[in-house]
């Protein structure tokens, strides 16, 4: 049976810019809408020209990609020609493929917020799709608030919809803005406007203010809405928007949806939505969500040692869909969750070949679960998993040893009368037989104690020259006086390797060290730094 076919428009660049603490630069903008037609959407929504001057400044050239470029703007304001409105000459001022409006179409919005009848914003409506038509561009309508204006006078929002249809909209997409329609309603309400006008002109917008973004989405589509907007990873106002991160594959993936549409994205496409999600998260210099479902680190991560055991033998036992489908890894972590399966597994990943009866392995897996008992965790500290079972499955060269070091802290007034806390540590290492005494200052002690103890170590200096401390995370595991300090240290070289190392103690500096200490033998035992003669 032939497939229908399904529009993908992508609102990440405008929706998604009305996120709290979401800012985009014009390159930013131009760097996602890449990723975005890599990915093969059918509409990319970049922004609002006349809005701000980043967004007229997209507009204001052509930037030909392989989905229709679209700007959004309003319908035209109330009481004045559109000749005489200046957003919405903007509007049409723009370099764009398509032009997004946004008219109302809840008769309490009509009354309030723009305080016109219901006929005059009909006539809006009409006059502002008919503009867009006539300047040789697809116009779409975002029927805002459409569920809510629905459910209170049917009619009138059905008219709205109509209108913009009859005007010849190409598409009227049915928004639920405020984001509280629940999946059941979509589904009544859009199998009842597919009866006035054409599925395949009907669109859903949703926002996921009860955690329904996607089952919304999807809901609609299954009552006969075909074209899906949404976000990467549903960002956008409020709670967001529909998660197009899941939406994508679960069209593609998933039976019921994959045997019955077809979108312009590949199997072959699919597999950067993972790289896409991520330079998204990269831009707006925020971590990962580690759960999200397809893309998370976490999504196709096996700790439980049962999961694990089957997950070795076949895949298919814990996983829905396969990582490598959506560009995402398999990971099997090494915890107190976990037995021989999941430490066979890591140290298979770091190239240790060990037999399954061998007896270190056991011996391994006890000395995890014994650390993660008084707090180390090495699923998230993988560099310090491999120092530990390196040390125990082969012989590892002992590249230095530290005699000690001190940190000091002192709040006093400096020369101008200014008071100013100052760090500073020393470190006294052994290398090779020489010992070397370094100092280093810092803008707390850590970052004292981390200069000093990279300052100088003789042969090995060159080897972590470009080693960087990145990330340093710190929680306080048992309260009161037994409390125990985990530290968490991300670090990156040149090559732009990012590896995680751990330290435990009662005491922050001590496990802030340990953390260090680990970091540094990992990189020169991954570079193949000589041992001492
Ligand atoms: C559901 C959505 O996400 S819609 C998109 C929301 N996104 C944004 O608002 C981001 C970009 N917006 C902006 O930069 C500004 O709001 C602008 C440039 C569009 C307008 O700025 P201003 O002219 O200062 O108006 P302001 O933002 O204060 O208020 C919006 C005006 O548009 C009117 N309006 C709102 N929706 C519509 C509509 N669909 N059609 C016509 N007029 C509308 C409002 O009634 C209000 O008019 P008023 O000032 O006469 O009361
Ligand atoms: C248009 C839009 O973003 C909304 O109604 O939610």
């Amino acid at each position: 049976m032939a497939r229908e076919t399904l529009s993908l428009y992508d609102t990440t660049l405008r929706d998604g810019a009305q996120t709290h603490g979401v800012d985009f630069s014009l390159d930013d903008k131009l760097l996602i809408a890449e990723q975005l037609d890599k990915l093969g959407l059918d509409y990319v929504e970049a922004g609002y020209p006349g809005a701000n001057p980043i967004d007229t400044e997209l507009f204001s050239e052509d930037r030909k990609v392989g989905a229709k470029v679209t700007a959004f703007g309003m319908t035209k304001r109330p009481g004045r020609s559109i000749s005489n409105d200046p957003g919405f000459q903007a509007l049409l001022a723009a370099e764009a493929d398509a032009i997004c409006l946004v008219g109302k179409t809840w008769d309490f919005h009509v009354d309030v917020a723009l305080g016109i009848t219901l006929e005059e914003n009909l006539a809006g409506i009409k006059e502002s799709v008919e503009t867009v038509v006539a300047s040789g561009r697809e116009a779409l309508l975002d029927c805002e608030h459409f569920f809510d204006g629905y459910k209170a006078n049917p009619d009138y929002a059905l008219a709205c919809a109509k209108t913009a249809y009859d005007a010849g909209a190409r598409w009227v997409v049915l928004c639920d803005t405020n984001g509280g329609t629940l999946p059941e309603e979509v589904e009544a309400i859009v199998a009842e406007v597919v009866a006035h006008i054409p599925g395949d002109h009907v669109g859903i917008h949703v926002h996921n203010d009860t955690d329904n973004g996607v089952a919304n989405s999807l809901a609609a589509v299954r009552a006969g809405a075909r074209q899906i907007q949404g976000t990467l990873n549903g960002i956008g106002e409020r709670c967001g928007n529909a998660n197009l991160t899941s939406i994508i594959p679960t069209l593609l993936l998933k039976s019921g949806y994959a045997d019955r549409f077809e979108t312009k994205i590949t199997p072959e496409k699919l597999t950067t939505l993972t790289h896409a999600s991520r330079i998204l998260d990269e831009m707006l210099n925020q971590a990962p969500d580690r759960h999200a479902p397809y893309v998370g680190e976490a999504a196709f991560a096996h700790k439980g040692g049962i999961h694990v055991s089957a997950v070795k033998k076949d895949p298919r036992t814990y996983e829905h869909v396969p990582p490598e489908s959506v560009g995402n890894v398999r990971k099997l972590l090494v915890s107190n969750q976990g037995g021989r399966s999941n430490i066979l597994a890591e140290l298979e990943s770091i190239g240790l070949t060990v037999s399954k009866d061998d007896p270190r392995v056991g011996r391994l897996v006890e000395l995890v679960k014994e650390r993660e008992a008084v707090g180390y965790a090495y699923e998230a500290a993988e560099a310090s998993f491999e120092l530990l079972a390196r040390r125990m499955l082969e012989t590892v060269p002992q590249f230095f040893d530290i005699d000690s070091f001190r940190v000091m802290v002192e709040r006093r007034h400096n020369a101008l009368g200014e008071l100013v806390t100052i760090s500073e540590a020393t470190v006294k290492a052994r290398i090779d037989g020489d010992s070397v005494m370094s100092v280093g200052e810092g803008n707390g002690p850590i970052n004292a104690l981390d200069n000093a103890l990279r300052k100088d170590l003789g042969p090995y200096q060159s080897y972590i020259d470009d080693l960087k401390l990145v990330d340093y995370k710190v929680r306080i595991l048992t309260g009161g006086t037994d409390a125990v300090t985990r530290v968490l240290v991300e670090s990156r070289d040149g090559e732009g390797r990012r590896w995680f190392t751990v330290g435990v103690s009662p005491n922050i500096v001590d496990a802030s060290f340990e953390a260090l200490l680990d970091s540094i033998n990992y990189k020169l035992i991954r570079d193949g730094a000589p041992a001492p003669s």
